[in-house]
C-alpha cells in the first residue's frame, strides 16, 4: 500500500506524522521500525498517528511509536507537531484541542506566534507508578524530591548516579551534571535506559543548571537513543529541578535542537510545555 505522511519536527526531535482517519493503518512493530529507519525507511525519532477519539469529549486519539517499533505512552514535542498537523490538514478548525493518549488526555493550543503550548497533565511522582523499583534502596531527600542511587556497570567498574524519577505518562530518570557537553550521555544513557530497576525501561535526562530559570538538557530516549530534544524529558527535568529547590517556574530549557519553555505550579498541577512545531515536507511511501 502507498502511505501518505508528513515529516515534522519540534526543536529537532523529528517525526513521521500519519493521518489514520483518512487512511487505513495496521502496521507490525517491524513496519514501524522500517518507517523510522534513516537508511531503509523515511527516518524519524517517532512516528505519530492521528486517529478518531474513543473517549467522549476528546477531539482525536494520538498514538506514538519509537524508531525501534515499540508503541509508547507519551511524546511532548510530538504533541505540538500533532496539533499543527491536524490544523494544517483541516482535520479541525479549533486552535485548542483535547487529545486522548495512552497516558491520559492532553490539551495542545496553537499560539499566535506559531508556537504550540501543551497542557501535559500532572507529573506522576510515586516511584512505583513511574514505574521504578525502589525495593531495598535508600533514597537521599533533597527539597521535596528523593534522589535514587542507580548503580551502573562500566567496563568492569561500578559507578553510582543519583536520579530523580518522574513520569509524564512515560518514565524519566533525571540527573544533574556540571556540563551537558561533556556528560557521558552515549556511554551511560543505554545503561540507564535498560537498568533493571525500571521494568518498562526509561528515558535518561542529563540536566545542567545555568540559573534558577534556565537549564541545558540532553536526553537519551528509550527506544531511540539521544534526540535533539525531548518534550516529556524537558517537563520531567524541570519538575525534578523545582522539587529539588533548584529552579523556579517558568524555566527556559536549551536542548541541542532548540529552545523549550516549561511552567509548573507544583504538585498536582499540570505541566505546561511551549515550543516550536515545524512541517518539513510531505511524502508518500510504499509499505
Ligand atoms: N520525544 C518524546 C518522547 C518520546 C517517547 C520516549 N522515547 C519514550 O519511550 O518514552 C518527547 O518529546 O516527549
Amino acid at each position: 500500500m502507498k502511505l501518505k505522511f508528513t515529516k515534522m519536527h519540534g526543536a529537532g526531535n523529528d517525526f513521521v506524522v500519519i493521518d489514520a482517519i483518512n487512511q487505513r493503518i495496521d502496521f507490525t512493530p517491524e513496519q514501524w521500525k522500517r518507517l523510522g529507519d534513516r537508511r531503509f525507511g523515511i527516518g524519524a525519532d517517532q512516528m505519530l498517528v492521528v486517529e478518531k477519539p474513543t473517549r467522549p469529549g476528546c477531539d482525536f486519539r494520538y498514538r506514538i511509536f519509537n524508531s525501534d517499533g515499540g508503541e509508547v505512552e507519551q511524546c511532548g514535542n510530538g504533541a505540538r507537531a500533532f496539533a499543527k498537523f491536524v490544523s494544517e490538514k483541516g482535520l479541525t478548525d479549533r486552535s485548542s484541542i483535547s487529545v486522548e493518549t495512552m497516558a491520559g488526555v492532553i490539551a495542545p493550543r496553537l499560539e499566535a506566534d506559531g508556537s504550540v503550548t501543551v497542557d501535559m497533565g500532572a507529573p506522576v511522582l510515586d516511584p512505583a507508578l513511574v514505574p521504578f523499583d525502589a525495593e531495598g534502596l535508600r533514597g537521599v531527600a533533597e527539597g521535596r524530591d528523593v534522589l535514587w542511587p542507580l548503580t551502573l556497570e562500566l567496563a568492569g567498574d561500578k559507578e553510582t548516579v543519583l536520579v530523580s524519577v518522574v513520569s509524564m505518562g512515560n518514565p524519566h530518570a533525571v540527573q544533574l551534571v556540571a556540563d551537558v557537553d561533556s556528560a557521558p550521555v552515549e556511554l551511560t544513557g543505554p545503561l540507564i535506559e535498560h537498568h533493571p530497576r525500571f521494568p518498562r525501561r526509561v528515558n535518561a535526562g542529563f540536566m545542567q543548571l545555568l540559573d534558577r530559570k534556565h537549564i541545558r538538557l540532553r536526553v537519551f530516549e528509550r527506544g531511540v537513543g539521544e534526540t535533539l530534544a525531548c518534550g516529556t524529558g524537558t517537563c520531567a527535568a524541570v519538575v525534578a529541578g523545582i522539587r529539588r529547590g533548584l529552579l523556579d517556574s517558568p524555566v527556559r530549557v536549551d536542548a541541542r535542537g532548540g529552545q523549550l519553555s516549561i511552567a509548573w505550579e507544583g504538585e498536582g498541577q499540570p505541566v505546561w510545555l511551549t515550543g516550536p512545531a515545524v512541517t518539513v515536507f510531505e511524502g508518500e511511501i510504499e509499505i
